[in-house]
């Protein structure tokens, strides 16, 4: 959950860096002398005295380096004073976390004096309960200080804590001090884009597009108990804050004991589904449940190649906790030759891992050997679940050559009907929402534990978990 919000503000909240690039010429222009033209990139690495005393040297100046700096910091002043606009999105966004009752603090670089003035002028001083500047957190952004006394003041965990950024050096010191960071496109730091989009936990190219409602389709079964299937995945999209859209691959009839009946739809129905949806709406995000035939599978798989689809997650859904078959045996090969290869991400449990790898599966050193089987063989990252196991609910991802361990504390709850389905829906969210692979999984497994630890006690068998757990508000009383 998230509890603060730590702002840089140049290039991140005001579109502001270019004035460090065209402050030497505008200095040069106001004493009549035209500057060289790449003058704006010799000063931008370089400090104010360094600047002054290179434009002294260089254009063989009267003045002192003294007065040259004190001139230039006055250029600086007004233009904070006067000029500096909020980058697009800016104000929505804070108003966004304002309303979501969280608390924000500015840290920056640039002087405090600027910052107020600034802010005042663009009438968004009220959102900060306080300015860090890295002067008087005594280190600059290669150090992580500056984020950890605002995190300290806002009464935040690092990991509770979002920290926005649009330089490289600052997201990778608030990654590595455990910050939850969101990274945003600024000109000025154009060339570093691909690694800021690599290390930071969310991308976006301005904060409108942050801001635009995220969506996801779920292809998946109906499950009439309202735990698994389709209704999980449009609870679990919904609680994690994206617009959910569905395809019906069947429908059960299906309770918290098991399945009693399962209704097939066409192949020509369900494709009419997807045209509808993913002409209209089109979808950020796709999860893929339960599709129990060969025919259903190559459906889906003509489709989701012929619109385009991204952020394809797979839960190779084979038999329900109850004990009922979900898809036919010889679906099963369709399944990994057509859905498997197109995923970003596949979630099997370990019964599934199992079938997929052609191995069984007693510790985890065999979790890691099967996800890294499947992944040589369908060239899709795989995770791995361990809730069939006893005493912990440990999930590996294996993806690039490398395992990564998701370690949960098993919550003691007999009711985990559709954790499956509800895991692999809130993935499917946080891709949508711009989260890396690894994020996405670490943002689903604590909404999965805080849905088990609600402790919903419905039905007489396993039954469903709390998807609504964290809505609150008037109409949820
Ligand atoms: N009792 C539990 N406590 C905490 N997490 C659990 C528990 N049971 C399952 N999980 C988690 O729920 C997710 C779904 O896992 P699993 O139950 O193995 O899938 P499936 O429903 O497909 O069999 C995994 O992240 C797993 O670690
Ligand atoms: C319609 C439908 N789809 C999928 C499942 C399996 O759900 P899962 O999340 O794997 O949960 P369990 O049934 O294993 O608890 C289902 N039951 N129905």
């Amino acid at each position: 959950m998230i509890k603060g919000a730590i702002f840089d503000v140049d290039g991140t909240l005001l579109d502001s860096m270019g004035i460090w690039k065209d402050v030497g010429v505008r200095y040069l222009n106001s004493i009549g002398i035209e500057a060289e033209p790449d003058l704006g990139n010799i000063l931008f690495t370089m400090s104010i005295q360094e600047g002054a005393q290179y434009v002294k040297e260089h254009y063989h100046l009267s003045q002192e380096t003294d007065e040259i700096e004190q001139n230039v910091l006055d250029i600086i002043s007004d233009y904070y004073k006067e000029t500096a606009p909020l980058k697009s999105g800016a104000v929505e966004l804070l108003e966004k976390l304002r309303n979501s009752n969280i608390p924000m603090t500015i840290a920056s670089s640039n002087n405090k004096k600027e910052i107020e003035m600034a802010f005042e002028r663009l009438e968004i001083a009220k959102y900060f309960d306080r300015i860090f500047t890295c002067e008087e957190a005594g280190a600059g952004k290669t150090k992580p200080d500056i984020y950890l006394q605002a995190a300290e003041y806002l009464g935040s965990r690092p990991e509770e804590t979002l920290v926005f950024e649009d330089v490289i050096h600052a997201v990778r010191t608030a990654k590595k001090a455990g910050f939850q960071v969101i990274g945003i496109y600024d000109e000025a730091s154009k060339d570093d884009q691909e690694e800021i989009q690599r290390e930071a936990d969310c991308y976006c190219r301005d904060w409108r597009e942050l801001m635009k409602k995220k969506t996801a389709l779920t292809i998946a079964g109906s499950d009439s108990s309202g735990g698994a299937g389709i209704q999980a995945d449009i609870k679990t999209m919904q609680a994690n804050g994206v617009y959910a859209m569905s395809a019906i691959t069947a429908l059960t009839a299906q309770n918290t004991t098991g399945v009693t009946g399962i209704m097939e739809v066409s192949p020509e129905f369900l494709e009419n589904q997807l045209d509808a949806v993913i002409t209209d709406i089109r979808p950020d995000a796709v999860k893929i449940g339960m599709v129990s035939s060969e025919k259903l599978i190559k459906t889906i798989s003509k489709k989701l190649k012929e619109h385009h689809a991204e952020n394809i997650v797979v839960d190779p859904v084979m038999v329900a906790t109850s004990g009922s078959r979900l898809i036919s045996e010889n679906a099963i090969e369709t399944l990994k030759t057509q859905l498997l290869p197109m995923a970003s991400v596949i979630t099997p449990n370990i019964p599934e891992a199992e079938v997929l790898a052609e191995m069984e599966i007693r510790s985890e050193k065999d979790m890691v050997e099967a996800a890294k089987k499947i992944n040589e063989m369908y060239h899709c990252a795989v995770l791995c679940k361990g809730g069939h196991s006893l005493n912990d609910a440990n999930d590996l991802l294996y993806q690039n050559g490398k395992a990564t361990w998701f370690r949960g504390k098993r919550i003691n709850n007999p009711n985990t009907h559709g954790t499956g389905c509800t895991l692999s829906s809130a993935i499917a969210s946080n891709l949508a929402k711009g989260y890396s692979l690894e994020e996405s999984i670490h943002r689903a497994k604590e909404y999965i534990s805080g849905a088990l630890a609600a402790m919903l006690d419905l039905g007489k068998g396993s039954g469903p978990m709390d998807h609504g757990f964290e809505i609150r508000g008037r109409f949820g009383i």
